[in-house]
């Protein structure tokens, strides 16, 4: 058989276990290209429910785009965490997780989704000709806050993958491959909740560090 040439992830961990600072992660399934890995025990329930309730009163209807208005794509309501205890211990953690120092993170992005509240399939990395694309995005790890009763799954619709929220878990995905071809492949979205509601936490990763 040919041996197909692999490019290098920014994912660098082998094995079932990645051993943190202060928390031991599972790795529960992986696609390999491009890299895709759900993760369990990545944020304790005390840390969920403290960051859902930190959030509650924070979250507005989700802005994308250079317009910042309202958008169909993004029908939940989301807020960028201030820095705390709690985000900075996240974040370190993430940072292993991640293989990509803290600096490089945006920080935790909260969102939240009520019953009907969709985010349509997007990139998570700007448009090559956009300003932020200078210093642009090359993975996410999308932390689920609760267990959601029905719904919310995020979708992979050009690999038909899509994972199920789950209170602690979460879905890492990169897209910092040569291929474009590979990067396009990341094209997702979070399902419509159709029962309950849907909290995670999102870190988008920068190719250089932003302070
Ligand atoms: O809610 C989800 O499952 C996906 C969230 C997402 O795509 C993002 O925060 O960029
Ligand atoms: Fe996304």
């Amino acid at each position: 058989m040919p041996t197909q040439n692999k490019e290098q992830t920014i994912f660098n961990h082998t094995g079932n276990k990645i051993a943190t600072e202060d928390r031991e992660i599972n790795v529960i399934s992986k696609f390999e290209a491009p890299l895709i890995v759900v993760l369990d025990n990545v944020v304790s329930d005390e840390e969920c429910e403290a960051l859902i309730d930190m959030s509650r009163n924070k979250v507005k209807r989700s802005k994308i785009g250079v317009s910042r208005e309202e958008n169909d794509m993004r029908t939940s309501s989301g807020a960028f965490l201030e820095e705390n205890e709690i985000a900075t211990i996240i974040e370190r953690r993430i940072s292993s997780i991640m293989n990509v120092p803290v600096e490089h993170g945006e920080g935790l992005h909260i969102l939240n989704y009520q019953p009907g509240q969709e985010y349509k399939a997007h990139y998570d990395y700007f448009a090559e000709n956009s300003k932020a694309a200078q210093n642009n995005r090359i993975s996410t790890l999308v932390m689920y806050l609760n267990d959601v009763e029905e719904g919310g799954e995020t979708f992979f619709p050009k690999l038909n993958l899509s994972v199920s929220p789950k209170k602690g878990m979460a879905v890492y995905f990169e897209y910092f491959y040569q291929d474009t071809a590979l990067n396009e492949l990341t094209l997702h979205g979070g399902a419509p909740v159709t029962k309950g509601e849907k909290w995670v936490a999102t870190q988008w990763v920068r190719r250089k560090p932003l302070y």
